[in-house]
């Protein structure tokens, strides 16, 4: 134990001491007190990337940076209290802000069923994101993600600073599934399995390709498929009332977040899975889809196309499209019939 423990502060180390002035990084966590938040502070702690820490909350934010400020690690971590001149000094200055704030599904219910709630959540701190940190790269984690992605979209194009590139919906946790769930199944290392997941992050909006993957045979397999489209749920069950993924998301956030960072610090070939404004399916009228894209300092450098895909996977994507297209409209719907305050 005490020889691995010793193995990974060696690696954040060596890291460490190669991360240079020049790569200064603010990262801001909205919603830095919840079950998402919390173990997602703790990761980004751990990042010697990651120079300084901002955690708000509407409760407790100061608390959570109070504890995570212990560990020793490099970074500055500074709580804000929940007021408009606290959520404006965390974003000031950010180079990336994680946006898990909102509530999180109960057994029965769907992702959609927490539009009500979290749509006007989304709303309002994408507006101070618009006018505290317009160039930051903005990560949307809370659900619906089709549609709260949009929502940032039409905040930032209202106050006149969106840009497409610097806007993802975080599908990480679908393509960390994916692999785990194959991994399972084969009896292999899931680092070796790389699943393409595209669309969306719900339900039948959840594509994976297997037919891209070293396992072709797994295209017909219906119960992995429901385990990817369906993995959320699984966790909302065995929790029983008490919430969805947190930890496994805290993962694969703190995982794009990595990558965002080190694409903007000029590592090339950095490509990961995101919901962005896409030009994929704009000519259906699908303005934002899941696909791996390639990162680097100005955000989505490159948007890879879906490519060969089996028949039975084009049946899939289908029935994925038609439901995206619902779930971005309503989100685009929101912001023009519930402005909301002005800031
Ligand atoms: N994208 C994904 O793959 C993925 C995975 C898991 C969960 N989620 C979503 O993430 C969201 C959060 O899940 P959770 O389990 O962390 O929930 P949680 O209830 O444990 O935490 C949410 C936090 O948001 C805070 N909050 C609420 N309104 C806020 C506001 N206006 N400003 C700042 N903070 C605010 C709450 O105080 C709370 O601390 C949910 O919508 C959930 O569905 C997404
Ligand atoms: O399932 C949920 O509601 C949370 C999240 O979107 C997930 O995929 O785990």
């Amino acid at each position: 134990m005490f020889a691995a423990r010793r193995a990974f502060s060696g690696a954040l180390q060596t890291r460490a001491f190669s991360a240079s002035a020049r790569d200064l990084s603010k990262v801001t966590v909205l919603g830095a007190a919840g079950g998402i938040g919390q173990p997602l502070s703790l990761l980004l702690k751990l990042n010697p990337r990651v120079t300084d820490l901002a955690l708000y909350d509407i409760r407790m934010a100061p608390g959570v940076a109070a504890d995570v400020s212990h560990i020793n690690t490099k970074s500055k971590v500074t709580g804000y209290d929940p007021t408009p001149s606290g959520l404006a000094a965390a974003l000031n200055g950010a180079e990336v802000v994680l946006i898990p704030a909102g509530v999180p599904r109960k057994p029965g219910m769907t992702r959609d069923d927490l539009f009500n709630t979290n749509a006007s959540i989304v709303r309002d701190l994408a507006k101070a994101a618009a006018a505290s940190a317009p160039d930051a790269n903005i990560l949307v984690i809370s659900n619906p993600v089709n549609s709260t992605v949009p929502i940032v979209a039409e905040v930032f194009k209202k106050a006149g600073v969106y840009n497409p590139k610097r806007l993802f919906g975080v599908t990480t946790l679908d393509v960390v599934r994916a692999s785990r769930f194959v991994s399972e199944i084969k009896g292999s290392d899931p680092a070796d399995e790389n699943i393409v997941v595209v669309g969306g992050h719900s339900g039948v909006t959840i594509v994976p390709l297997f037919s891209q993957s070293s396992h072709p045979d797994l295209v017909g397999n219906a119960d992995l498929l429901k385990r990817v489209q369906f993995g959320g749920d699984e966790v909302v069950q065995a929790k029983d009332g008490a919430g969805s993924a947190t930890l496994s998301m805290a993962m694969a956030g703190a995982r794009f977040a990595e990558s965002l960072l080190k694409a903007a610090q000029g590592e090339k070939g950095v490509i990961e899975p995101t919901f962005v404004d896409s030009p994929l399916y704009k000519d259906q009228g699908i303005e934002f889809f899941a696909s791996q894209v390639e990162l680097g300092p100005n955000g989505a450098e490159k948007i890879l196309p879906v490519g060969k895909i089996d028949a039975a996977e084009q049946t899939l994507l289908d029935a994925c499209l038609s439901d995206l297209k619902k779930n971005i409209a309503k989100g685009v719907a929101f912001v023009a019939e519930n402005p909301g305050k002005d800031l």
